[in-house]
């Protein structure tokens, strides 16, 4: 019997072993087994069911591929002591099979987490680019070596093992003075589906090797695994702007040409057309600071929402900034109407009001302390913005709400145009302790919707 230290112990290593591999069987439809490929001098293709293929079928394969180099020094180089091995290049051959599935269960493995934020989104994908084919017959080897990196941002390799009847074969790795082999062969006959295939994916920097096939044949396609960003657009994808997005341009264009259009600059506002995870309130204010006497604001947490937006709400980000306006993603306080000052307020992070004690019931403190906790956490701005609401676009204008009477601009507040009306698709609740005559829960809401800068007629991009 162990001890429950020395099982603790146990446990604590187990946490801190990394291994740098994942590997796994995949089931997949019989279809996806079909391989196309080109045999020199010959004007039509072959046909090879992988999951049924004969000793007969794949010596046919073998004579179609070329022996296999490998990279010394930046240069190819046949050797058939170090490398036993046929190989076909990926412009020879076709095969039904889809990456996709297999690339989202290995990317958390091989990406440690690093693939989602906190808020869930995906931040960095695996792009997987189809490298060869390889064959291995019997005797076929490939001693110890690393994959040459093709690309900067290339961060490993896929192997797929074909369910072709072979023994020998496996497939070891070393890293850091550890070994590890994958008996492919093994692993799809043990396989819970049929047909499988046996997939091993590995960081750029593992020594691996292939195990002399004693019997049958070993075919295997590889694949460079590289980082992207979620957002990567790939060269020569040239998306066309539909009609209703080039009307939106023209008319904004239009708009910004207009010298009564906000004449001394302002904001068009919308309202998010999709639901998004915005970041719940803060656990505190930020981190209190003894030099200034007050709550220095966590980074803002907004901006991780930008890359996620969707639909139209990505396209007014997108053309806004094509027309060469800067765009924010905010969250609109409004204050209490019920003050003649009403307006409202855009920060850049989900409030933290929790500390706010209001000895008069509902309002200026809140008002006060909203203003106050903006300006915090705009750190870009001198002043926290201060909105006032112009609803003349949106369709439930109502002029008896309409405060344009009083000329707020002139007050520092700046005008905005509802391009959107607001929804509470996307509303934060914040809550406080409210001390009146009895204390009670107060609750403060503000909305996430998206902001452009129009700068004054006759400036930047409206000059
Ligand atoms: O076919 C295999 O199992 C691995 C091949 C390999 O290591 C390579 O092509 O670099
Ligand atoms: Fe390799």
């Amino acid at each position: 019997m162990t001890s429950i230290d020395d099982q603790l112990k146990a446990l604590r290593e187990t946490l801190t072993t990394q291994v740098p591999y994942t590997s796994g069987t995949h089931a997949v439809k019989e279809e996806d087994l079909i391989l196309f490929y080109e045999v020199p001098g010959e004007d039509h293709a072959h046909r090879v069911d992988l999951g049924r293929a004969t000793e007969a079928d794949l010596a046919a394969l073998t004579v179609a591929c070329q022996k296999a180099t490998f990279g010394v020094g930046g240069k190819d180089v046949l050797d058939e002591s170090y490398r036993k091995a046929a190989k076909m290049d990926a412009n020879r051959f076709s095969l039904r099979f889809d990456v996709t599935a297999l690339l989202n269960t290995i990317t958390p493995e091989l990406l440690h987490g690093q693939h989602v934020d906190e808020d869930n989104s995906k931040v960095l994908v695996l792009r997987a680019e189809m490298y060869k084919l390889n064959v291995y017959g019997p005797g076929s080897f490939f001693k110890a070596h690393k994959d040459t990196p093709r690309g900067e941002d290339m961060i490993g390799s896929l192997v797929l093992v074909f369910p072709t009847a072979h023994e020998g074969g496996a497939l070891s790795l070393e890293h850091d003075g550890k070994k590890w082999v994958c008996d492919s062969a093994a692993e799809i006959a043990a396989a819970p589906q049929t047909p499988a295939l046996a997939y091993v994916a590995f960081y750029s920097d593992v020594t691996h090797a292939v195990e002399t096939v004693r019997t049958g044949y070993r075919v295997t396609l590889t694949y460079n695994l590289y980082l992207s960003d979620r957002h990567a657009t790939t060269a020569g994808i040239q998306r066309r702007v539909l009609e209703p997005e080039q009307a939106f341009e023209r008319t904004l264009r239009a708009l910004l040409a207009d010298p009564t259009f906000l004449p001394k600059g302002g904001l068009l506002a919308y309202s998010l057309a999709h639901q998004y995870p915005l970041p719940a309130v803060p656990d505190s204010a930020g981190e209190y600071s003894k030099e200034k006497r007050c709550y220095e604001p966590l980074p803002s947490r907004l901006p991780r929402i930008v890359p996620m937006l969707k639909g139209s709400d990505a396209r007014i980000l997108a053309t806004s900034e094509r027309v060469g306006l800067t765009t924010h993603l905010k969250v609109l306080y409004g204050t209490d109407r019920r003050y003649e000052q009403g307006y409202d307020v855009l920060t850049d992070d989900v409030l933290n009001i929790e500390h706010v004690y209001d000895y008069e019931g509902f309002g200026r403190e809140q008002e006060n302390e909203i203003i106050k906790m903006g300006a915090r956490l705009n750190r870009d701005k001198e002043r926290v913005e201060q909105v006032h609401k112009k609803i003349r676009e949106s369709d439930d204008y109502d002029p008896e709400e309409d405060w344009e009477e009083r000329d707020l601009t002139a007050q520092g507040f700046i005008d905005v145009h509802w391009v959107t009306r607001l929804t509470e698709l996307n509303q934060v609740r914040s809550s406080y302790v409210a001390y009146g005559n009895e204390p009670s829960l107060g609750h403060v809401y503000g909305n996430a919707a998206l902001f452009v800068d129009v700068p004054a007629a006759g400036q930047g991009v409206r000059a």
